[in-house]
């Protein structure tokens, strides 16, 4: 289990993560949600200790994560965050392997089987055919799906991403959380993953924390934390549930429309 216990995170003055519980579980997809600003990223980056929390603490399977080696952290747990790679010299299956090398010792230099891992990451992702291209080149999407690889290329059994499906065409936001869903149902693997889109949230998650202004506002299962009046109060946006053959889905009324129509419900 990778667990964050009240952690609290300030940029200078600015509180941005206040207090926040979660917990990832093998097997199972979490989904952080929240309006602009209210602190999915800086709880994300907390997780990994890209940031480290000024109060509480996160653990990995029983181990704070201020007791681990970086390099320990990166074969327990892989990361996608927005990353700048226009300035890199690399080419793509370069960068995946790099997937492979932040695991290895100091001394041991790469094998065939980390080829061939880099090279089965890029294939799940459908990038294949973008193997020998300069990752400077691509476009946003293509680049995006690269960063999947190289985290999906590390092999650990925690997963987390910021907004993985920025960038992608609208397949490929299905193929990509089809893909993580079935990391976690297949191999067992415990995903964090922040989301915008709440009909992605509800169609591939199994588990929601929402944010708001830092805290965490609601948790648990998509089912319960997607409750329209919630969603309404916290997004201030009138909204419709559907369930529909088992799939739940959110309808948003356009802003101003409520006002004259009625409300949803
Ligand atoms: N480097 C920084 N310096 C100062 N304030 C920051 C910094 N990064 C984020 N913040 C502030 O912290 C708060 C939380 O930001 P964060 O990026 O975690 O939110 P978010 O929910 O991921 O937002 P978004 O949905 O817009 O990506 C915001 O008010 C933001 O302005």
């Amino acid at each position: 289990m990778l667990r964050a216990s009240a952690i609290s995170y300030s940029y200078g003055s600015m509180l941005a993560v206040d207090r926040v519980d979660l917990t990832a579980r093998p097997g199972r997809v979490l989904g952080v949600i929240g309006p602009n600003g209210s602190g999915k990223s800086t709880v994300l980056r907390c997780l990994f200790h890209g940031l480290t929390p000024d109060s509480g603490e996160v653990s990995i399977e029983g181990r704070p994560l201020s007791s681990l080696s970086a390099r320990d952290i990166a074969r327990l747990l892989a990361v996608v965050v927005q990353e700048n790679v226009g300035e890199s010299t690399l080419d793509v299956a370069e960068m995946v392997l790099l997937g492979r090398t932040v695991r290895l010792s100091g001394f041991r230099s790469t094998t065939a089987a980390d080829h061939e891992a880099a090279a089965e990451a890029l294939e799940r992702v459908g990038a294949t055919h973008l193997a020998q291209r300069p990752l400077a080149e691509l476009s946003g999407g293509e680049k995006q799906r690269v960063l999947i690889a190289r985290a999906l290329a590390q092999g650990t059994s925690y997963l987390l991403l910021d907004e993985p499906t920025n960038h992608l065409d609208i397949r490929y936001q299905h193929e990509v959380l089809a893909l993580l869903r079935g990391l976690a149902g297949d191999l067992g693997a415990a995903v964090v993953v922040v989301l915008h889109d709440l009909n992605l949230a509800a169609a591939y998650c199994d588990d929601l924390v929402l944010l708001e202004q830092g805290r965490m506002v609601a948790q648990g299962t998509v089912d319960e934390v997607l409750d329209p009046a919630v969603v309404q109060r916290v997004y201030g946006i009138a909204t419709e549930r559907l369930d529909r053959d088992g799939e739940l889905h959110l309808l948003f009324r356009s802003v101003g429309a409520a006002s004259t129509a009625g409300d949803l419900s």
